[in-house]
This record gives structure tokens, C-alpha cells and sequence, in this order.
């Protein structure tokens, strides 16, 4: 019995191990994956262009690949990457998907070349301004051109013949047409009269020579025309410049600073015109011609009073020779621009004394302007006139008038748009030119 049950255990296990190995063999057989065939790469990844590595060189001299993935290296000592191809950059874009639906990356942006370093900015070009002295001279032909007009026809008219009372009407309509202004022009008559009547007879070169003597006493040769400028005691002199809207007077400042720069003065610019935005554009770039810095306000409408009075602290605090400020030539009216300068005035005078107040007159607009004129004396202390475009009128005769009845001399006179056609105010040469 025993026998028996030791034969079933032995058939027992080897049935066990026959199933066994029959089960592993065919799992052996059955479980294998099946192989896929090589894969054809997308369109679009396939199409790419090969590109090479994109590479940023940072100024160290290493290379860094900055393609993704890749890490940083080393470019090989010898390698001189100006040799190779320039790589085009490329735009940089969202993955894109290809028919089969699968995202491909886009390829590795490069960067964008590396901006070359910008160029150092130039050193401004200071301009060297003409010397006050000879402009007048070489400015003369401007004004005989526009002038001698009148001094022709005065001398056409006593050169003709007999001097009777009509030739002497029609030297006081000339006279007059030139705005010389009739008291003026009845006190140059009657002393060229009374030359005529003490001599008995005269020669046109006699005449001219008389008509010259009796222009230039008009003028008046004996006026203090220098422009307070120099420096007074331990402070800058100041200049305050007023005048309508439009009859050059910030440009008369442009123009004044070059004169004074080409007498080796140091000038600071006040833009106290805060009424017309772009004004202080305009004085800035003439100053900064000629290396003068201006005393601005950024805000349009700022206190023309408090620009003022900062542009003459600076003065002080820079020690320069002279302040000068434009200021405004319009307003909403009348009344408020001549309450605004008078407030200037005051507000500079709290700090200095204003040692010079050029009144600018154009010369073309004869009459009206000697109105204008008189509105302004009345709100502020005119020591001095600026008569510009007087090389676009024939009327030089408003010197005379303006000093007359304003007491003051005319100290510069504009004679162009040009930077240097600005020139003190010489009564010889003025009058040598009207009879040119
Ligand atoms: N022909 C000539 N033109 C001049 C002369 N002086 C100034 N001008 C011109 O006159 C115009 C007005 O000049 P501005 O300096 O802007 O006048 P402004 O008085 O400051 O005017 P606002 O700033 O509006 O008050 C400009 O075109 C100048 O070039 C001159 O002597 N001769």
C-alpha cells in the first residue's frame, strides 16, 4: 500500500512539471511584441532645414549653445567662427501640427543679432559768432537796399533845380513816407532852409552834405547805445527783452546772446514766454548754438515771473556775465500781458535790479508799432530799442520817431533772418547808407 501511494506522488509531480513547461513554452511563443515598421518622420520636422547649432557669443569669448536642450560648451580653441556661414534668424513661432496631427516643435529660435554698439553721440558744434564789431558795416548794403529809396528821392528832388516852397513839400512828403514823423520832418526842412537862405545858393554835393549833417543830428550820435551786459559789482547784469508776439523777439534774443558770446561773455537764457509753448524750444536751440544754456519751465502756461526769477538765481549762482529774458508778447488782452510784465519786473527786481529793458519794434509796421510801443514804456522801464526787419522796409525813419518819443536810443537794429544779422546800431553808417 505503501508502494502504491509513493507511485501517485511520483506521477503526480512529474505531470505538475510537464504542465509547467508546457505553459512557459507557450507563453515563450505567444507574448512577443510585434515589431513596427521604421516610421517615416512628419512633413513638416522632415522638410526643416539643417541648421546649425545657434550659438550667442557674449563679450567673455564663450559660446553658448543656446539651442534647446543642448548644453553649454566650449567652442575647440581653434575654432574661428567668422568663417562659417551666417545663419539666418529666424522669426520665432508656435509649434505647428502636421496632417498626421502630431505637435512639432518648431526649430530653435536664434536670437537676434546682437545690436552693434551705438555710436557715441557727436559732441555738439558750438558756433563762433560773428564780432559785434563791422556787422553794421556788412550789413549796410541791406539797409541801403531797402532805404536809400528816400535818400535818393531827397536828394532827386533838391539836385532838380530852383528850391521853392513845392520842392521843399515834396522833401517833407518823402520825409514823412519814411516815418521820419512830422516834428521830425519840419525841423530837418527848416534848418536845410535856413542852410540854403545863410548860404544864398547850393550845390547838390552841398545839399547832400547838409541833408547827411541834418539826418545824423536827427539820429542823434550823442545817445549811450551800449547794452548793459558786464557783469555789475558781484552779480550778472540783467536784460529783460518785451515786445509784441511776432516782431522777433525771441529770435532778438537768440541773435543778442551770439553777440555777446562773441565778446567772450558768459550769457544765461531766461524763457519767461510760457504763453507760447514752443517759444522756449526756440530760445533753448539758439542758445544752445552757441553753447548758452537756457532757465526753462517743461509746464505750458508756468509762471513767466518764477522762470524769470530762477533764470536770474542761476545767473547769480553761476556767476555769469548777463541774464537775459524773453517774455511773452501776447495774452488773452492787453491789460493782463502789461500786469504779467509788470509782475516779471517786480518779482525779478526782488533779487536785482534790471539794468537793461529792450523794447523790440518791427520796423515795418511803422505807426501801429510806435503805439505798441507806448502801452509797453507805461508798464515797464524801456532803456533801449531793438528795431528789426529793418532790411524789408523803406520806413527807416522810425528811428528817429521811436527815439523821439520814447526818450530811449535804439540800440540794436535786426537787418535779416540770418543768426548774426543783428547789429548794434551805428547812426553814421545808418545814415551814410539811407544816401548811399
Ligand atoms: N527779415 C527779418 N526777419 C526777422 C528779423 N528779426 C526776426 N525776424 C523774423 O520774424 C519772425 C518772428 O520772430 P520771433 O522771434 O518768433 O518773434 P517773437 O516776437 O518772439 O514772437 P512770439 O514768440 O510769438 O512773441 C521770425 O520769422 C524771424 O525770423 C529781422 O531783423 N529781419
Amino acid at each position: 500500500m505503501d508502494q502504491l501511494w509513493e507511485i501517485l506522488v511520483v506521477l503526480t509531480v512529474v505531470l505538475l512539471g510537464a504542465v509547467g513547461l508546457a505553459v512557459a513554452f507557450l507563453r515563450g511563443r505567444g507574448g512577443k511584441t510585434k515589431e513596427l515598421p521604421p516610421q517615416e518622420p512628419p512633413p513638416a520636422a522632415k522638410d526643416a532645414p539643417q541648421r546649425k547649432a545657434n550659438t550667442y557669443k557674449p563679450s567673455s569669448g564663450v559660446t553658448i549653445d543656446t539651442s534647446k536642450g543642448s548644453t553649454a560648451t566650449a567652442p575647440p580653441a581653434d575654432t574661428d567662427e567668422r568663417d562659417e556661414p551666417p545663419v539666418k534668424p529666424v522669426t520665432p513661432a508656435e509649434p505647428v501640427e502636421n496632417k498626421g496631427g502630431t505637435a512639432v516643435q518648431e526649430p530653435p529660435v536664434e536670437p537676434a543679432p546682437k545690436a552693434p554698439e551705438p555710436a557715441p553721440a557727436p559732441e555738439p558744434t558750438i558756433e563762433q559768432p560773428e564780432s559785434a564789431r563791422g556787422r553794421m558795416t556788412r550789413l549796410r548794403s541791406r539797409l541801403a537796399a531797402s532805404n536809400n529809396s528816400m535818400g535818393k528821392g531827397l536828394l532827386g528832388i533838391l539836385a532838380a533845380g530852383t528850391l521853392d516852397e513845392s520842392v521843399w513839400e515834396e522833401v517833407e512828403d518823402t520825409l514823412l513816407g519814411a516815418d521820419l514823423g512830422v516834428e521830425a520832418t519840419t525841423e530837418l526842412v527848416d534848418n536845410l532852409k535856413q542852410r540854403v537862405k545863410v548860404e544864398g545858393s547850393a550845390s547838390p554835393e552841398q545839399l547832400e552834405m547838409w541833408l547827411h549833417d541834418e539826418l545824423l543830428k536827427l539820429v542823434d550820435p550823442t545817445m549811450d547805445r551800449r547794452i548793459a551786459a558786464s557783469r555789475q559789482g558781484d552779480r550778472p547784469a540783467v536784460v529783460m527783452v518785451v515786445g509784441v508776439n511776432g516782431t522777433g523777439k525771441t529770435t532778438t534774443v537768440g541773435k543778442l546772446a551770439r553777440v555777446l558770446v562773441a565778446e567772450d561773455k558768459e550769457v544765461l537764457l531766461g524763457a519767461a514766454d510760457t504763453f507760447r509753448a514752443a517759444a522756449a524750444d526756440q530760445l533753448e536751440t539758439w542758445g544752445a548754438r552757441v553753447g548758452v544754456a537756457t532757465v526753462r519751465s517743461d509746464k505750458e502756461g508756468a509762471d513767466p515771473a518764477a522762470v524769470a526769477f530762477d533764470a536770474v538765481k542761476d545767473g547769480h549762482d553761476e556767476e555769469v556775465d548777463v541774464v537775459i529774458i524773453d517774455t511773452a508778447g501776447r495774452l488773452h488782452n492787453k491789460v493782463g500781458l502789461m500786469d504779467e510784465l509788470s509782475k516779471v519786473k517786480r518779482v525779478i527786481e526782488k533779487q536785482s535790479p534790471i539794468d537793461e529793458c529792450l523794447l523790440v519794434l518791427d520796423a515795418t509796421t511803422g505807426q501801429n508799432g510806435m503805439r505798441q510801443a507806448e502801452v509797453f514804456a507805461k508798464a515797464v522801464d524801456i532803456t533801449g530799442v531793438v528795431l528789426t526787419k529793418l532790411d524789408g522796409t523803406a520806413k527807416g525813419g522810425i528811428v528817429v520817431l521811436v527815439q523821439r518819443e520814447l526818450g530811449v536810443p535804439v540800440k540794436l537794429v535786426g537787418l535779416g533772418e540770418g543768426p548774426d544779422d543783428l547789429a548794434p546800431f551805428d547812426p553814421k553808417a545808418f545814415v551814410d547808407a539811407v544816401l548811399d
